[in-house]
């Protein structure tokens, strides 16, 4: 630990995000179109900037006081420093960032995966450790969960996007690290999310819930699906609801959206979608869901308060949990919820 304080003096210099961003919108915004444009603006941002930092694309988190878990902002210079220490050319590396956001201060904010160094090493030296994305979801403070997903996603795109997939040439990012170009053909590539519709669909009482088998044990979620290629919002819905449980959908409310950062970013539209209690009827499409069920409001109670995978001893009916609060699965089944408690039959 001694070596911890040296290289990084975490209590005094770390700032947390919550702390770094009271802002005003516009010129956050024009601040950070010209950090995308200017290479040289971006350099100097990142210079005076704080660096999160991931391992493998599973992001640095540190225990708090209070028994909490922060996501640690360190000041690139420090990072620079603690690279240099543990054998890298941290200018070069830290140079590697690329940027997430800014404060109305013109403060900015990068994230860097130190994959290529010895994790133990930067864990220590930073005071924290890396945890795999989904379970920082669980624990993060909710105006970090989504810097770190949009830091994953923007790091795995560069992971995967080193050479233009027309001329096999290897591709150049820019200092923000919003775009790549191939220089032997002039195609510029840009970031990409997949759209995603997720809904929740109810039959007035109950709401339908779903598992994948590669879902965490005892977990339930909306039913979500890819759009095709020329589909409406709407069209997916419908589709997906109708291949996955085989019904057909009425009303559709459009409920909010997300970018999410697996499997390899989606811009998740979430919606509520009605259907009448006499075509309630489920027919599961087994090859994509292992279950699906109409769940009560007091089983979805049960499952918003759940924070682990429920044991289910075999004496007792089986209970479930739901994504994390950050998710948009969360807030559509809390929004159920809290629909069914004001106009619906669950009022208490
Ligand atoms: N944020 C949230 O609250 C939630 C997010 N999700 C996300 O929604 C995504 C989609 O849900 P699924 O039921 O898995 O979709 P899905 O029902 O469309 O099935 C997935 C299959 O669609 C195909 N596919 C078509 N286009 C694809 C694309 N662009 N990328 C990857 N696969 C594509 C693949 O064969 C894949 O196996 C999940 O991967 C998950 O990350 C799912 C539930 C909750
Ligand atoms: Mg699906």
């Amino acid at each position: 630990m001694l070596r911890c304080v040296r290289l990084l003096p975490a209590a005094v210099v770390t700032r947390t995000f919550s702390r770094c961003c009271s802002s005003s919108y516009v010129a956050r915004m024009r601040f950070m179109n010209k950090l995308k444009e200017d290479e040289g603006a971006c350099l100097a941002a990142l210079d005076s900037g704080d660096v999160f930092l991931y391992h493998t694309l599973a992001p640095l988190l540190r225990k708090t006081q209070q028994g909490g878990v922060q996501l640690p902002l360190l000041p690139a210079k420090d990072v620079e420093g603690i690279l240099n220490r543990l054998g890298r050319d941290g200018r070069s590396m830290v140079k590697e960032s690329v940027l997430i956001t800014c404060t109305e201060q013109n403060h900015a904010l990068f994230c860097l995966d130190v994959g290529e160094l010895d994790q133990g090493a930067v864990e220590e030296a930073c005071e924290g450790n890396f945890v795999d994305l989904r379970k920082a979801f669980f624990i993060l403070r909710g105006e970090e969960a989504p810097l770190v997903a949009r830091g994953q996603a923007l790091l795995r795109w560069h992971q995967g996007n080193g050479f233009c997939s027309a001329s096999g040439q290897p591709t150049t990012r820019n200092q923000a690290g919003s775009q790549r170009v191939c220089h032997s053909n002039g195609l510029v590539y840009y970031p990409k999310m997949s759209p995603v519709i997720i809904t929740l669909v109810s039959d007035g009482k109950r709401c339908l819930l779903a598992r994948q088998a590669s879902f965490p044990r005892g977990m339930y979620s909306a039913l979500a699906g890819f759009c095709d290629m020329g589909e409406t919002m709407e069209e997916t819905l419908r589709r997906e609801v109708a291949e996955e449980v085989g019904l057909e959908v009425g009303a559709v409310r459009y409920s909010g959206s997300q970018h999410w950062p697996f499997p390899q970013s989606s811009f998740m539209v979430a919606c509520h979608a009605t259907v009448a209690p006499s075509n309630a009827q489920l027919d599961v499409d087994h090859a994509e869901l292992e279950d699906a069920r109409w769940f009560t409001l007091e089983e979805i109670r049960a499952a918003l308060k759940a924070r682990t995978p429920p044991r289910n001893p075999p004496d007792q009916p089986p209970t479930i949990w739901v994504p994390p609060a950050y998710a948009v699965a969360h807030r559509l089944i809390r929004e159920w919820a809290e629909d069914q408690e004001r106009h619906g039959d669950g009022k208490r």
